[in-house]
C-alpha cells in the first residue's frame, strides 16, 4: 500500500456486493463482491470478456446492474438519478478505453468538458487556466492543449484523456487498459506517471489491465475476474499461493515470469529493456 492518505488509508472507497449483470442470456457477473481501498492503485485482470469494463461502467454509473450494491464514498450510486449522484460523481475521474477524447475539441477543451458540466459558472479565463495546469500535470507539453485528437501520438493522447479525467480533481481515478496499444516504452512511462500523480495527489486508482509489467509496477493489489465474480484480491505474491488454474497460468507462464524478471531487475538497480522516458510517446 501507499503511504498516501493519512488518517484514512485502507478504508474501503468503493464497495460492491452482489452484483449480477446480465445482457440476453448471457450471465456477465453473479454475485461479484469487491472493495477498493483509500490510498490504493487496485488493478483488476481477467480474460478477455469477463466483465471488467461492465463492472468499471457499474461503478461509475454508466450501466444499471440486474442486481447488487454499489457504494462509492458510502453513497449508493446504483438506481440514483444523474442529478442526485452529482456530488459523488464528481469525486471521480475516468480514462475510457483508448482515450475517448471528442474529436471536434482541442485537447484543452476536452479537459473543460467536465468544468462545464458541474462548474457552469467558472470563467472561460480559468476554464482554460485550469486545462492548460492539467494538460501539462500529465506530462504534456503546453502546446498540446490547441491540438486536436487527430494531431496526437497514442502516448499523447492517453495523456490528454488523463488530464480530463483529472480536471475535476478527483479523489478517485478509473483507468481503462491505459497502456493498451503503447510500446514497452511509452507504457512504462504511462505507468511511472500514474505512480507519481496517485502519490502527489493522494488518488485511489481502480486500474483495468492485461499489462502484466504494469501489475508488477505500480499496483497495490490486484483483482482477478473469472467465474462470473471476483475470485480474488491480494498482492501479487498472495494470488500466487493460490492454485485457480486462470491465476496461476496468468503469472506464472512465460509473460508472467517475464515481468517479474523485469521488476526483479527495476528493485535491484539495473538497467531494463524498457526504461521510462522523461518525454511522452
Ligand atoms: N451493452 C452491452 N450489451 C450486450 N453485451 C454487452 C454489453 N456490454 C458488454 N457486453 C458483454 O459483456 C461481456 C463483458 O464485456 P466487457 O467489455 O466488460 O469485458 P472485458 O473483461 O472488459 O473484456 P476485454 O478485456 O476484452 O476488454 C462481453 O461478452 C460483452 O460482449
Amino acid at each position: 500500500m501507499s503511504d498516501v492518505a493519512p488518517g484514512r488509508e485502507g478504508e474501503p472507497i468503493i464497495r460492491v456486493e452482489g452484483l449480477r449483470n446480465v445482457f440476453g442470456d448471457q450471465v456477465v457477473h453473479e454475485n461479484l463482491d469487491l472493495e477498493v481501498r483509500r490510498g490504493e492503485i487496485l488493478g483488476v485482470v481477467g480474460g478477455s470478456g469477463t466483465g471488467k469494463s461492465v463492472l468499471m461502467r457499474s461503478i461509475v454509473g454508466l450501466q444499471t446492474p440486474d442486481a447488487g450494491q454499489i457504494h462509492v464514498f458510502g453513497e449508493p450510486t446504483i438506481g440514483r438519478e444523474e442529478t442526485e449522484a452529482v456530488d459523488v460523481r464528481k469525486r471521480w475521474g475516468v480514462l475510457f478505453q483508448g482515450g475517448a477524447l471528442f474529436s471536434t475539441l482541442t485537447v484543452a477543451e476536452n479537459v473543460q468538458v467536465p468544468l462545464r458540466e458541474f462548474y457552469r459558472d467558472l470563467s472561460p479565463a480559468l476554464m482554460a487556466e485550469i486545462a492548460n495546469y492539467k494538460v501539462v500535470m500529465t506530462g504534456l507539453p503546453a502546446e498540446a492543449g490547441p491540438k486536436y485528437p487527430a494531431e496526437l501520438s497514442g502516448g499523447m493522447k492517453k495523456r490528454a484523456g488523463l488530464a480530463r479525467a483529472l480536471a475535476l480533481d478527483p479523489e478517485l481515478l478509473f483507468l481503462d487498459e491505459p497502456t493498451a496499444g503503447l510500446d514497452p516504452i511509452g507504457a512504462a512511462a504511462f505507468d511511472e506517471l500514474t505512480r507519481s500523480l496517485q502519490r502527489s495527489l493522494g488518488l485511489t486508482v481502480f486500474l483495468i489491465t492485461h499489462d502484466l509489467d504494469t501489475l508488477h509496477a505500480i499496483c497495490d493489489r490486484v483483482a482477478v475476474l473469472a467465474d462470473k465474480k471476483v475470485i480474488a484480491v491480494g498482492t501479487i505474491p498472495e494470488l500466487l499461493a493460490l492454485d485457480h488454474p486462470w491465476i496461476q497460468e496468468y503469472f506464472n507462464g512465460p509473460r508472467g515470469r517475464a515481468a517479474v524478471d523485469s521488476a526483479d531487475r527495476v528493485a535491484a538497480g539495473q538497467p531494463t529493456p524498457s526504461p521510462a522516458p522523461a518525454e511522452p510517446r
